[in-house]
């Protein structure tokens, strides 16, 4: 019997028959009421999108022993839309939990895991400089400029390809296969992720324009993954390419099994897809908090003055001597966390917690968000105060963002050290050189930006106007020269 012990399900709001609870749930910003559940329902609240069974864990501890200490839930549920049709299921985080799973990790891991990230460390300082240069010439597009800081380190870092603007082909493919992506997960959005049967309609019947779209999308994953890849081969056939320049020429030197090429093409495909737009949600973040919180603003510039002094832009030789700015770094993770719902996990097969049953694919997402907001680990939670990290010992009486900003488990993200790599040269970069305030109107009235988020699976604060300005005449010589020094 599937159900042995006849525990129940976990609580949570009564179903409708075929749409589930389908309707309660927003398609943006789901967490906030998830939130509210929690004080009705508990820790654990089961409910239905159509079909499924969605399970939200609110709290840091369930979240642990369950996704993180678990093998049974360390699977993806099958995206019938998105997985299967668009073929989204060939980028590591649809894979299935099994061998094709491992290998792609393991692929990964070799070169991402932290010994070996810093490989990537003269990449990343290289275009938080250009970040910089873009920020002399046209402050007000700080956020367009970050998007194409984090194209750019990514698409060296895995083909070595050089992004010049954002119109690059490579580039362009990907940004345009993350939007067909986000326009078919929302829950609700896509009927298909949730009625499979529904794929075996033929696409000129009425109402199945799904298909189309479909068809479009696995072309743009298709040319996504190929193109690049086939960049890479033809510089290493040409003798142009160093063996180690690349993540993908390291891994095509590494792995010659049966398949491998294709194993490297997927992961290869995947780290912009992952990569890219999380970075920059988090860095959008930190931007908005230096010009929100001046006081944390300028201790942070306290710390760097007198650690790198002002002679040079600092290095990552820097970072173990800047403590503060490493928390400034968690409170980012935490005051607005990039996947508020991380992503959702499935168990393999059935399974007890707490005294309630779960059925096999059954979902399971953590509210990470609601953990943000824990007033016991978190006093005043909406306040950025990096502070609240200082002189602790990790997991002691306060949970570190680390430990659940990445996710959770087998599952955990392995991208991380390089994310954070990436944020640490660009925030400590940006305040050595730069100043960041709130904007004024005509009237010389300042402009506080609202901080609201646009509430999508990858959480973006709204679009919001700051003056980024250089601290002193000497921080534009040292961006100058620093990236003279790149030619
Ligand atoms: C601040 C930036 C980032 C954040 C906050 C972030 C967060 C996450 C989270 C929450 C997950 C889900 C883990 C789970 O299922 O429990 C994940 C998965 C993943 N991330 Fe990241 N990530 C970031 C940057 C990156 C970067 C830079 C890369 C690649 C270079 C990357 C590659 C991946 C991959 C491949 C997965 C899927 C793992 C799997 O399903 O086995 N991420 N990330």
């Amino acid at each position: 019997a599937e159900n042995p012990r006849g525990l129940p399900f976990p609580p949570g709001p009564k179903p409708l028959p075929l749409l589930g609870n389908t309707l309660q749930i927003p398609i943006t910003g789901s967490w906030h009421l998830y939130t509210k559940w929690q004080k009705t329902y508990g820790d654990i609240v089961r409910f239905k999108l159509f079909g499924q069974s969605v399970v939200i864990l609110n709290s840091y501890e369930a979240a642990n022993d369950l996704l993180h200490q678990r093998a049974n839930f360390q699977d993806r549920i099958r995206y019938e839309m998105t997985g299967e049709l668009m073929g989204w299921i060939n980028t590591v985080p649809f894979v299935k939990y099994g061998s094709r799973w491992r290998r792609h990790r393991k692929i990964m891991h070799s070169a991402l895991h932290s010994g070996a990230v810093g490989k990537f460390n003269p990449a990343q300082h290289r275009f938080a400089l250009e970040y910089l240069n873009d920020l002399l010439d046209a402050p007000e597009d700080f956020i367009k400029s970050l998007r194409l800081m984090a194209a750019k380190v990514i698409m060296h870092s895995v083909y070595k390809v050089e992004v010049k603007n954002a119109e690059n082909e490579y580039v362009t493919l990907a940004e345009t296969a993350i939007k067909q992506i986000n326009d078919t997960i929302p829950s609700g959005a896509f009927l298909v992720n949730f009625f499979p049967f529904l794929c075996k309609i033929p696409s000129w019947f009425p109402g199945a324009g799904f298909q189309h779209i479909a068809a479009e999308g696995k072309k743009t994953v298709e040319e996504m993954s190929n193109k690049p890849l086939e960049y890479v081969k033809r510089r290493m056939a040409e003798g142009i390419a160093e063996p180690s320049e690349s993540f993908a020429s390291m891994a095509l030197e590494n792995y010659r099994y049966d398949g491998a090429e294709d194993d490297i093409k997927c992961v290869s495909a995947t780290l912009y897809t992952a990569g890219a737009d999380t970075t920059v949600s988090a860095l959008k973040t930190f931007i908005l908090a230096m010009a929100l919180f001046p006081e944390v603003q300028k201790k942070a510039q306290a710390e760097i003055d007198r650690v790198v002094g002002n002679g040079r832009l600092p290095t990552f030789e820097d970072r173990e001597g800047l403590p503060y700015i490493g928390c400034v770094i968690k409170e980012v993770l935490r005051w607005r966390v990039v996947l508020p719902l991380g992503v959702g996990h499935s168990t393999h097969s059935s399974d007890y917690y707490a005294g309630y049953y779960f059925p096999r694919d059954t979902l399971v997402h953590p509210n990470v968000w609601a953990m943000t907001r824990d007033e016991k680990m978190y006093p005043d939670p909406e306040k950025f105060w990096p502070e609240r990290f200082e002189g602790r010992d990790k997991d002691k009486d306060i949970v570190d963002p680390h430990m659940y900003a990445f996710g959770f488990g087998r599952r955990i993200c392995p991208g991380m050290h390089f994310a954070r790599a990436t944020m640490y040269i660009t925030i400590v970069s940006l305040l050595t050189a730069f100043d960041i305030t709130k904007a004024v109107d005509e009237q010389g009235r300042e402009i506080t930006p609202d901080g609201s988020d646009d509430g999508c699976i990858i959480n973006h604060v709204n679009p919001f106007k700051c003056k980024i300005k250089p601290r002193s005449p000497r921080a534009v010589e040292l961006i100058k020269k620093g990236v003279e020094g790149l030619r």
